[in-house]
């Protein structure tokens, strides 16, 4: 065993099954994700990423298995202090970036940090340097609908980043946008977060999405088939 197999993760999933209708989406999918890593999870459509990213940020329980964030057993959780904690410690990104539609940039990125309780001030200072580390510096007035797909998605990432999160969970964030934008805004990604020393979980099905990540899982019919480096008993 090597000696990052000895790091505590930040996130431990293990035996995870979860079942949408007559659908088992999942059926003991097991993954860490280790402190300030960039975690990939590959797969063909269908095979039970956005369920397992689910399941992790605490968005979904798991029907089985055990999902372990700061020796706290997400799945178990109660759903205020759950929220809490998505408030808190994670920061999500989807395909479509989500951004509120008549807000503009910089009140986007700084309304996690209002509803967190700091000042007004203080939100926009913060949110003006998170837009410019993802290079949208300039753009603080645009509303989603004047904004390019890689612009609205680097916007996104600010507003996931700027709370200053253990982890971000990335959904397929490339996923609406031709290669060359793709390509910046994963660029702008893995640089901000290793900076930051925030862990990624990235679900993606693009290979050149995934060469950003620092390692890489691979889930078929809702288990892990490879990376099994990926699962490791939790010191505990
Ligand atoms: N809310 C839901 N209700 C019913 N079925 C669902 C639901 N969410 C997911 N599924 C089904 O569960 C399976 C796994 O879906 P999931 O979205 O996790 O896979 P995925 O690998 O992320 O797929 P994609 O790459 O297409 O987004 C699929 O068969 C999907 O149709």
């Amino acid at each position: 065993m090597s000696s990052t197999q000895k790091t505590v993760p930040v996130l431990a999933a293990r035996g995870l099954a979860k079942t949408h209708g007559r659908t088992q989406a999942l059926r003991g999918a097991s993954v860490e994700l280790r402190p300030g890593e960039i975690l990939a999870v590959t797969g063909t459509s269908g095979s039970g990423k956005s369920t397992l990213l689910h399941c992790l940020a605490g968005i979904v329980r798991p029907d089985e298995g055990s999902v372990v964030y700061a020796e706290q057993r997400l799945d178990q959780l109660p759903e205020q202090r759950l929220s809490e904690l998505r408030r808190t410690e994670f920061g999500v990104v989807f395909q479509f970036g989500q951004l509120i539609p008549e807000l503009t940039a910089l009140d986007n990125v700084a309304l996690p940090l209002l509803l967190a309780g700091a000042s007004r001030k203080d939100s926009h200072e913060r949110a003006g340097e998170w837009l410019e580390r993802f290079g949208v510096r300039g753009q603080e007035e645009l509303r989603p609908g004047e904004m390019s797909g890689g612009q609205a998605q680097r916007v996104s990432l600010a507003r996931a980043l700027v709370t200053g999160p253990k982890v971000v969970f990335a959904d397929e964030p490339t996923g609406a946008l031709d290669s060359l934008a793709s390509e910046g805004v994963m660029a702008a990604l893995a640089h901000t977060a290793r900076e930051s020393g925030t862990a990624v979980l990235l679900v993606t099905h693009d290979a050149q999405v995934a060469a950003y990540a620092d390692r890489e899982v691979e889930l078929r019919d809702g288990v892990v088939v490879s990376g099994a480096d990926a699962v490791v008993e939790m010191s505990r």
